[in-house]
């Protein structure tokens, strides 16, 4: 999404003293800073994260497609960046913005400075931005659409770009999942992907586990794996006879990007279709909106999103409370919940609905990311709800 130059038409202006970045919003304010990664222009819905570690994990995880990611912790980038801490090969959130300059990377694992990271990826970022006065204007109004603009020469056509950030499309409608989902079914290979991570593998794999890849974080194949899956992934537009004829003992549906609701044509109809079979399910965030959707109930745009490391949900089965990582925009109506579905976890931050399962049924799912990548562990248990629900179903 960038262009080489941030100039295209309408008045140079040029910006502050040394400033060579610029956050532009659709409203037509501006935030001044310091460019980072590739030159150019990037645009999308601007959200903020408060996770304070895993922000190459957050750049490369799919279900920031679409977005620009306001990291609100101010030290990013001081641990480098590494091949080993991806999410997905290619990044999908469209850029970032820092408070405070990023240093040389100090970590054994370090590969690359964030910067050359970002470039090599050719996305925008930028730095020396009020975070805080930009996260509170999120919080306060909603995330806004805008434009990060790199440009070295510190000249910025405002007027083209305030016209450009206020005719972004908003996320609201758009299906995103399948720009970012396989375009092959393959197999999970554990081995390979596992580096560095400390996750084990089992030799004889005790369940069959078919994931639908709506974006699929790698953490969550690997939990999947590490939990004595063998997995195969399908892309998002498989139908409901590819993947039955994998022959699963369970299936997994996957977070993903953009709005729930726009998968109706496809994956909604295909997870009530899975849901029939009476076979063991269980959903992560995109894949927990779908499954809801394919459930009888409803989806919305929330005004402020989840996008965090220590979110509090509370677990309704076991009346626990577990401090969840969070990464999402959109949200299950609890009103909307047919009978027989269940919420059986519910937020501590705003009270909306963060779980649920369907009464007699081996199926069940969660609006936040067990996998924890990053985040705490708390909640790895669902995983092995899962591996139970599969063992109990085996003939
Ligand atoms: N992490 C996810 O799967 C995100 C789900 C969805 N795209 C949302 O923003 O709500």
């Amino acid at each position: 999404m960038t262009s080489s130059s941030s100039f295209s038409g309408g008045d140079p202006t040029l910006g502050p003293a040394g400033a060579t970045a610029a956050l532009i919003l659709a409203d037509g304010s501006v935030l001044w800073g310091h460019g980072l990664g590739a030159v150019g222009e990037t645009g999308g819905e601007v959200v903020f994260n408060t996770g304070m570690t895993g922000y190459q994990e957050v750049m490369t995880d799919p279900s920031y497609a679409g977005q620009i990611i306001t990291f609100t912790f101010p030290h990013i980038g001081n641990v480098g960046a590494n091949p080993e801490d991806v999410e997905a090969i290619t990044p999908a959130a469209r850029g970032c913005i820092l408070r405070a300059p990023v240093t040389d990377p100090s970590n054994w694992r370090a590969a690359q400075h964030l910067h050359a990271w970002l470039a090599s990826h050719d996305l925008v970022g930028m730095t020396g931005a009020d975070t805080r006065q930009l996260t509170r204007r999120i919080r306060d109004r909603g995330a806004p659409n805008g434009l990060v603009v790199h440009a070295p020469d510190g000249l910025f056509d405002l007027v083209g770009l305030r016209a450009r950030a206020a005719a972004l499309p908003g996320l609201e409608g758009q299906d995103l999942a399948k720009g970012v989902s396989c375009a092959q079914t393959h197999a999970w290979d554990q081995t390979r992907w596992t580096l560095g991570h400390g996750y084990g593998t089992l030799d004889t794999p005790a369940f069959h586990v078919v994931a639908v890849d709506f974006g699929a974080k790698r953490n969550i194949l690997r939990s999947l794996a590490s939990h004595g899956c063998r997995v195969t992934v399908v892309p998002a537009s498989a139908s409901l006879d590819d993947i039955l004829s994998h022959d699963p003992d369970g299936i997994f549906l996957s977070n993903g990007p953009g709005d729930p609701a726009a998968t109706g044509t496809y994956a909604v109809p295909v997870v009530r279709g899975l849901v029939e079979t009476g076979k063991p399910i269980f959903g992560i965030c995109l894949g927990h909106q779908i499954l809801a959707l394919a459930l009888g109930a409803s989806t919305y745009k929330m005004d402020i999103g989840h996008r965090g490391a220590n979110h509090p949900v509370k677990d309704h089965t076991t009346g626990k409370v577990e401090i969840t990582s969070q990464n999402h925009g959109f949200g299950v109506a609890r009103d909307s919940l047919p009978p027989g579905v269940t919420e059986t976890h519910t937020s501590l931050f705003d009270g909306t609905v963060e779980g649920l399962a369907v009464d007699g049924k081996p199926v069940f799912s969660v609006q936040y990311h067990p996998e924890a990548s990053p985040g705490p562990q708390d909640s790895q248990y669902l995983f092995a709800r899962f591996v139970d629900h599969m063992t109990a179903a085996k003939p």
